[in-house]
């Protein structure tokens, strides 16, 4: 067995809770970040690799983690963007013909700390129970109060605004130049499978930073707009949401998933609030309320979209439910060609029920 003898490490949460651990590998180091959990049993790479984790420490509930390698196919990013990971049993061998190398080689590419060994199930209810908070996790198990000193410092995800640290410094293409479809996305954190679906459409895509105006788009002569997913609070987000107004203003086809969702719903005048846990797995149960089906959902999210302001709103028109909570899954514009969905018809990881999602959207734009 590797590492016969592994660093001991704990995880601090805000209130003074602590668990305990051991570090992945030889690893020392601390890390900040809120803590959540993603239910998820499989895809733990396109989770790691999703900007929209950005500074979030990563409670996995599967028991399992790394069992099945990595496949550079399988990243949503360029780079890990959790800011840590909390595992039960960490795998140090794997197995899969795809595989290309072991999750502990990934892990030290990107420098991120990872703890195993965790109750993550204690961990998990204790979150489910007390809400998402922030925390550290280190393997400086004898200097708590020092940690607890930092980790007063760290902001809360409440109003912080992270889109430019993930965001891309220069517009870039992507897809096929011939395409029938152009489409001019939004990156505020962007998963790169969403990429992937919309140019298996037929779409050629111009992607530009979180802070470009709506001239920079239009002068690609799109003929759709898309704003992304991505991490943080959306409320600060005030470029993306003045870029919405003015495509929503000159009724030009426009899709938004995810942090994109609320930056259309804020556009619209509706709050956006932080939620007690939010969503975070692969079997998420959404219905879509225009044709009355049921669909099972990736999700990732933290916010949500007020749902009282959203019914009340004669311009709009709420087009999916989350069925756990009742909370906002999706929402049209009654009278412009504009729509956008809270959860991840992408996938990466999860089931593909929603991917008629950007059927829509190439149908939006042909109107
Ligand atoms: N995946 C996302 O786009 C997340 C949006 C936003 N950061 C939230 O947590 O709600």
């Amino acid at each position: 067995m590797k590492y016969q003898k592994r660093q001991k490490a704990i995880i601090l949460l805000a209130d003074g809770t602590i668990f305990y651990g051991k570090a992945v590998g030889n690893k020392q180091g601390t890390s900040f970040g809120e803590v959540c959990f993603n239910t998820g049993m499989t895809g733990y790479q396109e989770i790691f690799t999703d900007p929209s984790y950005f500074g979030q420490l990563m409670v996995t509930t599967n028991a399992h983690i790394g069992n099945y390698g990595t496949n550079t196919d399988e990243v949503e990013s360029d780079s890990i963007k959790i800011a840590g990971l909390i595992c039960k049993n960490f795998s140090y061998v794997y197995s899969r013909v795809d595989s290309e190398g072991s999750l502990e080689e990934f892990l030290d590419k990107n420098n991120l700390l990872a703890i195993s060994d965790v109750d993550t199930r204690a961990l998990v209810s204790y979150i489910r129970d007390h809400g998402a908070m922030n925390a550290v996790i280190s393997t400086e198990v004898d200097n708590i109060e020092g940690l607890k000193k930092q980790l007063a410092e760290v902001p809360n995800m409440e109003g912080l605004e992270l889109a430019s640290k993930v965001s891309t410094k220069e517009p870039y293409y992507f897809g096929d130049e011939n395409a029938t479809y152009k489409v001019a996305a939004l990156d505020i954190g962007i998963k790169k499978n969403i990429l992937r679906n919309i140019a298996s459409r037929d779409a050629y895509i111009k992607v530009f930073p979180y802070n470009a105006k709506f001239e920079d788009l239009e002068a690609f002569k799109p003929d759709g707009y898309f704003l992304s997913n991505g991490p943080g609070d959306p409320e600060p987000l005030i470029e993306a949401q003045n870029l919405a107004k003015e495509i929503i203003k000159r009724d030009l086809p426009l899709f938004g998933i995810c942090l994109g969702h609320q930056v259309i719903a804020r556009a619209n005048g509706i709050s956006t609030y932080k939620m007690h846990n939010g969503h975070r797995g692969i079997n998420h149960p959404v219905k879509n309320l225009v044709t009355g089906k049921g669909e099972i959902t990736s999700q990732n999210h933290g916010f949500a979209v007020n749902r009282e302001e959203s019914e009340a709103n004669s311009d709009l028109q709420v087009t999916h439910v989350h069925l756990n909570d009742h909370t906002v899954a999706g929402l049209a514009m009654k009278n412009k060609n504009c729509f956008s969905v809270q959860y991840h018809p992408e996938a990466s990881p999860g089931p593909h029920d929603s991917s008629y999602l950007f059927d829509q959207f190439i149908e939006n734009i042909k109107k």
